[in-house]
C-alpha cells in the first residue's frame, strides 16, 4: 500500500513546482522556466478556467517565454475552456508580434503535419468517411437552409452575399466558362447565371440535392451541364474542358480534401491572368486565430500548385443574430469578417 504521508509530500512538491512555473511565465523568466520544467514542473498545467502557461505568457507579452514553452512542446493551438486560444490572449493584450509568431508556428506545424499525414495515408483512407456518411443521410430544404437529418446546416442563406461577390469575380463578363462544385442552395449557381456564362458545369454528389436541381429545371438551363457524383469520381469529365472560373464548396469534407482538389485546379483553370479559382473559406470559422493560420496554410498549398492567393476581406453581419441559427445544430461561423480567396496563376 502507498504511504499516504509520502504521497502528500510529493503532491505538495509538485504543486509548488507548478506554481513556481506559473510565476516564471508571468514574469517571462526563461531560465527559470527551463529549470522548473527540468525539475518536473507540469508544462501542461492549467487553471480552473483552462488557462495554460502559454495563455499566461501571451497575456503578459513575454515573447521569449512563449517560444520557450513552444520549444518544450506546449501546443501552439492551446485553448482555454471557452475555446479561446493563447494567441487571442496575446492579441487582446496588444501583443500583435506574439500573435503573429504563433500564426507562423501554426502554419509551420500544420504544413508539416499535412505533408506527413498525406505521405502515410493509403488512397482508400483518404476517402473522407464523413463525406460518405453525409451522402447517405437524407436532406431537407427548409426556409433558406439546407439541413441534414441531424440538423447540421449544409448551407445557409446568410452566405448569399459571399456567393454573389465571389460569382462576380469568377465570371466578370458574359460568355465565359465556369464550374461550381457543390450546388447546396444554388446560391452560387444562380449568381453565376446572372453573368450569362457560355458554359456552366455543376458538380453535385448528394442524390437529394440532385433531385432538387432537376425539379428546378437546372438540367435544361442553356449552357449548363450537371455532373452527378463526388468530384473525386467525376474528375475526368470535369477535366474535359478549361474554365475561366472555378468554385469549390462541398460538405462533410476536410482540409485534406480541399488540398487534394487544389492539386487538380491547374489542370482545369484557363492559363490567363484573369482566370480565377476560389473556395468557401470556412476553415476555422469560429476562431479568428485558427482562421488566420488556415488562410496562410491554404496560400502556401496553392503556391505549390503555381497559384497566388489574395484575400478580400468582407464584413459579415447577417449571421450575427441568434435567430439565423435557430434550429441548426452547430454554429459554424462567428467571425466578423470573411476572407474571400482569389487564386490566380502566378505570372
Ligand atoms: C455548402 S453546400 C454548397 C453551397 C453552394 N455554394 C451554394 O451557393 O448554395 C455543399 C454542397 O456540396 C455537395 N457535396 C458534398 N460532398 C461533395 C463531393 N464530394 N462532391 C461533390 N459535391 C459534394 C453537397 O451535397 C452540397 O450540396
Amino acid at each position: 500500500m502507498a504511504d499516504t504521508t509520502t504521497e502528500t509530500i510529493n503532491d505538495e512538491k509538485q504543486n509548488q513546482l507548478n506554481l513556481d512555473l506559473v510565476k516564471a511565465c508571468e514574469e517571462g523568466n526563461v531560465e527559470q522556466i527551463k529549470s522548473l520544467i527540468e525539475a518536473g514542473a507540469d508544462i501542461l498545467y492549467h487553471d480552473e478556467k483552462g488557462k495554460t502557461l502559454l495563455h499566461i505568457a501571451c497575456e503578459k507579452g513575454h515573447k521569449n517565454a512563449v517560444s520557450c514553452l513552444i520549444r518544450n512542446h506546449l501546443a501552439w493551438n492551446s485553448v482555454d475552456f471557452e475555446g479561446v486560444s493563447a494567441a487571442e490572449y496575446a492579441k487582446q493584450a496588444g501583443h500583435e508580434d506574439i500573435y503573429q509568431d504563433l500564426v507562423e508556428e501554426g502554419v509551420r506545424t500544420e504544413v508539416l503535419l499535412a505533408y506527413l499525414d498525406n505521405r502515410e495515408k493509403k488512397p482508400e483512407e483518404k476517402l473522407a468517411a464523413s463525406n460518405a456518411d453525409y451522402l447517405q443521410r437524407p436532406l431537407k430544404y427548409q426556409d433558406d437552409k439546407l439541413l441534414d437529418s441531424e440538423l447540421n446546416a449544409v448551407m445557409m442563406g446568410w452566405e448569399a452575399p459571399i456567393m454573389e461577390k465571389t460569382a462576380k469575380i469568377l465570371c466578370p463578363k458574359e460568355g465565359l466558362s465556369v464550374m461550381n462544385i457543390g450546388f447546396g442552395l444554388g446560391l452560387m449557381d444562380e449568381a453565376l447565371q446572372k453573368y450569362k456564362p457560355a458554359h456552366h458545369t455543376i458538380v453535385e454528389a448528394h442524390p437529394d440535392v440532385y433531385k432538387h436541381m432537376l425539379e428546378l429545371g437546372w438540367d435544361k438551363r442553356p449552357g449548363v451541364r450537371i455532373l452527378f457524383g463526388r468530384w473525386q469520381d467525376v474528375l475526368e469529365q470535369m477535366k474535359d474542358r478549361l474554365y475561366d472560373g472555378i468554385y469549390f464548396d462541398t460538405f462533410g469534407e476536410y482540409y485534406d480534401d480541399l488540398h487534394e482538389f487544389n492539386d487538380h485546379v491547374p489542370d482545369m483553370l484557363r492559363d490567363t491572368p484573369e482566370a480565377t479559382y476560389s473556395f468557401f473559406n470556412g476553415l476555422g470559422g469560429t476562431n479568428p486565430f485558427f482562421h488566420d493560420v488556415y488562410c496562410r496554410v491554404a496560400s502556401i498549398d496553392l503556391r505549390n500548385c503555381g497559384l497566388t492567393t489574395e484575400y478580400i476581406t468582407m464584413p459579415m453581419t447577417e449571421q450575427d443574430s441568434e435567430v439565423v441559427w435557430q434550429g441548426v445544430k452547430r454554429r459554424y461561423w462567428s467571425l466578423p469578417t470573411y476572407n474571400l480567396p482569389i487564386c490566380r496563376f502566378e505570372l
